[in-house]
């Protein structure tokens, strides 16, 4: 077994790509529109597993957009995706400058935790030791639920 992708519905396209690729770094890897389902699929592969999407080799996330308007409700169930990043403090930064709610702040320079324009719960998780606190964000709480 190989774990292939996650999935999530998202409301808008283009406010979904633009924080997942502009903002968050992801790369679209291929997207199938469905005139029949009336539904795009979108693929997208985080910068370092790009080389391995093209041999369908790497962990994605599959955007779904249904072009029906949905209620999709808050599935409690569903957790975060997580993401390994080169500089919480440097993404947080640039997240926050460009309007994404910074849920659990990188106070710690280990880990935070973002939202998607859906309130899909992102996980950023500092590669190797921990960054030393950084103001502001060392004196900072929480901002939202959980
Ligand atoms: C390509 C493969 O990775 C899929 O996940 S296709 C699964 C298929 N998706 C759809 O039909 C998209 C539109 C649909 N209205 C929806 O919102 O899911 C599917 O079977 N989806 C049902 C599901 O529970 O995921
Ligand atoms: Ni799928």
């Amino acid at each position: 077994m190989r774990y292939l992708h996650t999935m999530v519905r998202v409301k808008d396209l283009d406010a979904s790509l633009d924080f997942y690729c502009n903002k968050l770094g992801l790369q679209e890897v291929r997207r199938t529109e469905s005139e029949k389902g009336r539904f795009t699929l979108i693929f997208l592969a985080a910068p370092e597993d790009g080389d391995r999407a093209k041999t369908d080799k790497a962990p994605l996330v599959e955007l779904t957009y249904n072009w029906d308007p949905e209620d999709y409700g808050e599935g409690r169930n569903f957790g975060h995706l997580a993401f390994e990043v080169d500089d919480i403090y440097g993404l947080c930064d640039k997240l926050q400058k460009s309007g994404v709610t910074i849920n659990r702040p990188p106070r710690d320079g280990h880990m935070a935790f973002v939202r998607s324009p859906d309130n899909i719960s992102v996980e950023l998780l500092q590669k190797g030791d921990s960054k030393e606190p950084a103001e502001p964000w060392a004196s900072m709480g929480n901002t939202g639920h959980w």
